[in-house]
């Protein structure tokens, strides 16, 4: 479960005295369930993406908490919470975030060699889990010898790798075609369903939103609704 209670956000600008406050998240408060997919969709501006680097850890709240299951991660220090998304958070990103001269294979493996885990594991995970994401032939190919769907799908396997308990997508499928958007919305919702990850995204595309069990909207930095149940 995720548990966000009474978030607030603002940016502060400029020094001294032309210093100024942007109030951006204005008391938003949800909960994503365990195993649920949630989407959170609104405009440009409203505050998603902010949103979505305060659960990560990378900005910190003026008011309310966090809760990743019983973990109040609202006061944890840069190298808790380092520790904390090695273990427990998987991130997709919308431009895949792949180190270009690594392999699909090496891309997919990094996490696991950031938590100590032996050389005969990895090979086992990363060839189970590329067979899984089908990309079993693609293993030694560079990201740039791949298609966009193909890269967000190592981008997903570098993600789960670990078995995060938790996913933060930033819009999974903004640099693909619709096409390949299906496909790859089809696989995060498999892995949400198969591994009983929790999945938070945000889009501003409300198609993309309808994979989620829910969708929340972000207006102005406001949560306005919540808890409509969408059909996959
Ligand atoms: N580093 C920053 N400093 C000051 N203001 C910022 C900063 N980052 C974002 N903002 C402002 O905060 C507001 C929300 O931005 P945010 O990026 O969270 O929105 P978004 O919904 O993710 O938008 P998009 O869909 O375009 O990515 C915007 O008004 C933006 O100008």
């Amino acid at each position: 479960m995720i548990k966000v209670d009474n978030i607030s956000f603002s940016y502060q600008i400029g020094k001294g005295s032309s210093e100024q406050e942007i109030p951006v998240l204005n008391n938003n408060s949800f909960v994503v369930h365990e195993g649920e997919m949630v989407s959170i969709v609104g405009r440009s501006g409203s505050g998603k993406s902010t949103l979505l680097s305060l659960l990560a850890g990378f900005i910190h709240a003026s008011e309310g908490s966090i809760l990743y299951g019983n973990k109040d991660v609202t006061q944890l220090s840069e190298k808790e919470w380092a520790a904390f998304r090695l273990d427990h958070i998987g991130f997709v990103f919308q431009n895949f975030q792949l180190i270009t001269s690594a392999t699909v294979f090496e891309n997919i493996e990094m996490p696991l060699i950031l938590k100590g885990v032996k050389k005969k594991e990895r090979k086992e995970k990363v060839d189970a889990l590329l067979t899984e994401v089908g990309l079993e032939n693609h293993r030694n190919h560079y990201p740039n010898e791949l298609s966009g769907g193909q890269q967000q799908r190592v981008g997903i396997a570098r993600a789960i790798i670990t078995n995060p308990r938790f996913v933060l997508a930033d819009e999974p499928t903004g640099s693909l075609d619709t096409a390949t958007e299906r496909e790859v919305l089809a696989l995060l919702k498999k892995l949400n369903k198969e591994r009983n990850m929790t999945f938070l995204m945000i889009t501003h595309d409300e198609e993309v939103a309808m994979i989620a069990d829910r969708t929340l909207v972000l207006e102005d930095g406001e949560l306005i609704t919540g808890g409509n149940r969408h059909a996959i």
